[in-house]
């Protein structure tokens, strides 16, 4: 299958390394002048986890292919958009017009309505997922993370269709399992308010990487998701359909929090993946948190604890989101 990577981030080129390793021919889309920038190789130091317990340990120079332009009359079968939540619209409008035959696979957070964070792309060949991978580049360039076995496919109420099982199908043969999500945007809201009072915390320590292991600072960051989960509910969606996600944000803090604690130190796949979160500049956590803090406002949904941590995400010299 020709696969094209939207963009050169970190999950596309995760998932393009795996999806080329399982024979799949995969290219990237940069931006006009990136290529040159990029060089002709990534830098992969990752935790792959799909085959052992303990996972495989990948370090090595990977050759991958570039373009800088795609025309409507591509033989792309398969687009893999994975783009910050705030990248999205306009990652969308660009795509849209060049979708041509191609699925487009949608993975990665959203804040909006799924349907309208995609704007014009033609929501019948679009599927919608979500990574089980994580990490970051270094300053040195190298991408550090990890790769689980598991990726989540999600639908918007109704079973999936060919294309998306055909996507489902691609992930399984290149080692993954997908886990699905029958209401995706309740699963994508909820992730996305667990990972508002992650970021609100890590941001104030400096960054995530800092935050593993911060029995305190996790135990806050907990309690600011679950004062958001009311602001789900303005929003309209039924917790009771998500118990479980639920359930981590309601349980006691004293359990949950050390055991994140211990997750993030002592868990090789989960540890590797916080530590590589290590930029202070990374845009999408505080995007994260001023869109989240910004709708709480709009419903007039009381969110003491994030509204406190505002200083860590405020844009700068406003103090305000
Ligand atoms: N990183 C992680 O650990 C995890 C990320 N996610 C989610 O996955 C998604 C992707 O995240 P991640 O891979 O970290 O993101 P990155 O910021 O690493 O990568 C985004 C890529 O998309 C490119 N891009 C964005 N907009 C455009 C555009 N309009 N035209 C061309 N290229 C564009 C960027 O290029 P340029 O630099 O040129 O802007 C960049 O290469 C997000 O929703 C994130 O929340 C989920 C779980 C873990
Ligand atoms: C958990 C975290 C914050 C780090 O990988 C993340 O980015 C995600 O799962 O969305």
């Amino acid at each position: 299958m020709k696969i094209l990577m939207f963009g050169r981030g970190v999950i596309a080129t995760v998932y393009g390394w795996a999806l080329q390793q399982a024979g799949h021919d995969v290219e990237f889309y940069v931006r006009p002048g990136r290529s040159a920038m990029y060089g002709e190789a990534i830098d992969l130091d990752l935790l792959d986890m799909r085959h052992r317990v303990r996972g495989q340990r990948v370090a090595q120079k990977w050759p991958v292919r570039y373009r800088e332009e795609l025309e409507p009359d591509h033989d792309f079968d398969l687009i893999v958009l994975s783009v910050p939540h705030h990248r999205l619209t306009e990652a969308a409008a660009f795509l849209a017009p060049r979708v041509g035959q191609a699925t487009v696979l949608v993975f990665g957070n959203i804040w909006a309505e799924p349907p309208a964070a995609i704007g014009a792309l033609p929501v019948e060949q679009v599927a919608w997922g979500f990574p089980q991978a994580g990490g970051g580049f270094g300053e040195d360039g190298v991408l550090r993370g990890t790769l689980l076995r598991s990726v989540i496919f999600g639908t918007l109420g109704r079973p999936p269709t060919d294309r998306e099982r055909a996507v489902r199908q691609v992930f399984r043969e290149a080692g993954l399992r997908p886990r699905e999500q029958p209401d995706f945007r309740g699963w994508l809201w909820i992730h996305f308010v667990a990972n508002a009072g992650l970021h609100a915390q890590g941001l104030r320590l400096g960054s995530l990487a800092k935050l593993a292991g911060a029995t305190g600072d996790l135990r806050e960051a907990l309690l600011i998701s679950r004062e958001l989960l009311p602001l789900l509910e303005a929003r309209g969606l039924d917790l009771r359909r998500h118990r479980r996600d639920g359930l981590l944000f309601r349980a006691p803090t004293w359990l949950t929090a050390r055991a994140l604690a211990w997750l993030t130190t002592h868990v090789a796949p989960v540890r590797v993946n916080f530590e590589a979160h290590s930029d202070p500049e990374a845009q999408e956590p505080r995007g994260i948190c001023r869109d989240v803090l910004a709708e709480a406002r709009q419903l007039g949904v009381a969110v003491p604890r994030l509204e406190a941590a505002e200083p860590n995400f405020a844009r700068e010299g406003t103090g305000r989101v």
